[in-house]
């Protein structure tokens, strides 16, 4: 893929694996599993907004400092009672470019020119179930491009602007940056990471 160019002059370096590579360098896997998170991967499976499933199976990887804040946010959210569901962690920038060509509205994703966090490995789409597995009432669902979406959105009964808040304070004290129109997206900025366009095996 080489080299692109943001239109802010910022350029943006793209790191792609090669025919072979199984292992994504610089990424650390977060265990959804073991971790007792919830797994709902949204681009490994054809419910989402593209209709298609454009990752090659339903992997958690980050850059590490971003994976033990993730992990640092599930254990804070399982002394509370509750339980992290993952949507989303690191997206191939190639996938990126895929999702402007849908949607076209950086409000909900991210110009690939300029690069997501989630590009970086350091942005997660989260949500909170009860102990069950049962998704806490956030007022609308992952991935819903409308205002409903923002944070501070006002038509929202009690319990989803509580459980909204409830996520935010977990995923802040772990140490990522809310996103406002998003409630389910939190950015981990400590560093600048480069995009890249790498893409895990399933089988290792
Ligand atoms: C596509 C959506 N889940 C998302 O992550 N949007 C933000 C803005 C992004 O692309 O970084
Ligand atoms: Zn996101």
């Amino acid at each position: 893929m080489g080299l692109l160019f943001s239109s802010q002059d910022r350029q943006l370096k793209i790191v792609n694996n090669q025919p072979g590579d199984s292992l994504l360098v610089g990424f650390k896997e977060v265990n959804m599993d073991s971790l007792n998170m919830l797994n709902r991967m949204a681009y490994a499976d054809t419910a989402n907004f593209m209709h298609q499933k454009v990752y090659p199976c339903a992997r958690c990887f980050l850059r590490p400092e971003a994976a033990q804040a993730l992990e640092k946010a599930n254990e804070i959210a399982q002394d509370k009672g509750y339980r992290m569901v993952v949507y989303d962690c690191y997206r191939p920038i190639t996938i990126q470019y895929k999702m402007f060509e849908i949607v076209g509205n950086p409000e909900w994703v991210a110009r690939p020119t300029k690069g997501s966090n989630h590009n970086r490995g350091a942005a997660v789409d989260v949500s909170l179930s009860d102990e069950n597995g049962n998704l806490l009432d956030m007022g609308g669902a992952f991935d819903d491009f409308s205002e409903v979406s923002h944070y501070s959105y006002s038509n929202l009964n009690k319990e989803a602007k509580a459980n909204r808040k409830l996520l935010r304070n977990i995923m802040v004290r772990a140490g990522f940056i809310p996103y406002e129109s998003e409630w389910w997206h939190f950015d981990f900025k400590q560093k600048r990471y480069p995009a890249s366009g790498l893409v895990w095996s399933c089988n290792d």
